[in-house]
């Protein structure tokens, strides 16, 4: 897929284990702006498609807000960063527990947005609504399929900007903790600094590269929830710099709270057995903001359904998630008392394995030893294939069917293991 993909913003830095590492992160140009039968459009469309599925995060660059628009709205950033302690206070919206957020992760609600802000705001509307349109287009779905759900009158765009100052220690601080984001599509630009902002990729935390004035588009929950997962929210979180501060703005975009979102049929075999139900926006927001914190992509288990498979087993993937954690939970402390490697593959895996197994038992609890030689069968299969996690395990499927495991496996293929 990434053949298709030309232009990428690239940058090499040095990840947690010490090793230099090159992010990509995919640009996609021009396609907010175009109309449906520029030239390029086409080709627009298909890059959109795939950056969209495999990253569900992607920089624009001729996005059409102009540099003065964007500098406006830096100066009243700063300027409200640069209020005392008292001024500032008085300007946080009552409505978020400033506890369970964590540093960096208050929203700041003001009655009286700026006009640099509120003219930002209603620019970008127009650019987020025709990129509901082109991702629609890109995913060969009706064109107005997303932003059918959205009212230019009622639907919010929540305005969060965040400052990270500079941080004497940024490997004992996070900026803002890992998350996904319960918007529709958030739009963000960031200033002062290229870094700061990590997705997870591959089990691994990207810096995302991102050059001046390019903004931000990221998939959010409800944009997941309405494509029935062909797009994801990636997980996401920003780290601290040393001697360095970062400014970001986030616009987050959602339909009006009492939409209900039902989320697009999937035809296609694989999906058959996993989906979206359909939720109202306000209720979908108030369980993501109950829970959260979270340590793993959890909040859109809410929305997740299981069907009935040819197997009997009628699960939802909330449940599965709840026992995954338990189970991790055993995994983890056996990496703790030294359980060793099997084959060169860690223990977490192939508790995923032991999870699989409880599906094809219909066990209700089952030992970190079960786990154990649960796995190991799929876990060297999915090893050799070079592929790793959950989702992964059913791509390893065709080459490695284990056919004396029966069924169950084909549980996991179905979507039964829980998605990271
Ligand atoms: O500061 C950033 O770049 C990211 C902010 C973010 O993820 C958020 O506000 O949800
Ligand atoms: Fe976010």
């Amino acid at each position: 897929m990434e053949k298709n993909i030309e232009c990428f913003h690239e940058a090499t830095f040095i990840d947690q284990d010490g090793h230099p590492r090159t992010t990509r992160v995919p640009v996609v140009q021009e396609l907010a702006r175009s109309e449906p039968d520029d030239e390029g459009r086409v080709e627009e469309l298909a890059k959109l498609a795939s950056v969209a599925k495999e990253w569900g995060l992607f920089l624009v660059t001729e996005h059409g807000i102009g540099s003065d628009m964007l500098n406006g709205v830096k100066d009243v950033v700063k300027g409200f960063f640069a209020l005392s302690f008292q001024e500032k206070k008085q300007c946080v919206g009552s409505y978020v527990s400033v506890d369970n957020m964590g540093y960096g992760r208050n929203f700041v609600k003001s009655e009286d947005q700026p006009q640099a802000i509120e003219n930002y705001v209603e620019e970008a509307r127009n650019v987020l609504d025709e990129l509901l349109i082109a991702l629609a287009e890109a995913l060969a779905l009706e064109s107005h399929v997303f932003l059918r759900h959205f009212d230019s009158n009622n639907s919010e765009i929540n305005v969060r900007i965040n400052y990270y100052p500079p941080c004497p220690k940024p490997d004992l601080a996070l900026g803002l903790t890992p998350h996904t984001d319960a918007s529709a599509l958030t739009l963000l630009m960031q200033f002062e600094t290229t870094g700061g902002l990590q997705i997870l990729k591959d089990r691994k935390w990207l810096t995302v590269p991102w050059t001046d004035d390019a903004l931000l588009v990221n998939v959010g929950d409800l944009l997941e929830i309405m494509s029935n997962g062909r797009l994801k929210s990636p997980w996401h979180r920003v780290v601290t710099q040393m001697n360095v501060e970062r400014f970001s703005v986030a616009l987050f975009y959602n339909p009006p709270s009492r939409a209900e979102i039902d989320p697009e049929p999937i035809e296609d075999l694989v999906h058959e057995y996993e989906g979206f139900k359909k939720v109202v926006v306000s209720e979908y927001l108030q369980h993501f903001y109950a829970i959260s914190p979270t340590k793993e992509k959890q909040a859109i288990m809410y929305a997740k359904v299981m069907k009935q498979t040819p197997f009997g087993l009628r699960e939802t993937e909330r449940d599965n998630f709840d026992k995954w954690d338990k189970w991790m939970k055993i995994g983890n402390d056996g990496v703790k008392t030294g359980c060793p490697d099997l084959l060169g593959i860690r223990l977490r895996p192939v508790g995923l394995m032991g999870h699989a197994r409880h599906n094809l038992l219909g066990r209700q609890t089952m030992s970190g030893q079960l786990i154990w030689e649960g796995g190991l069968g799929l876990c060297q299969a999915v090893h050799r294939a070079g592929l790793w996690g959950a989702g992964l395990v059913g791509r390893a499927w065709p080459a490695y069917r284990p056919h004396h495991l029966g069924p169950a496996w084909h549980a996991i293929l179905t979507g039964f293991g829980p998605t990271f």
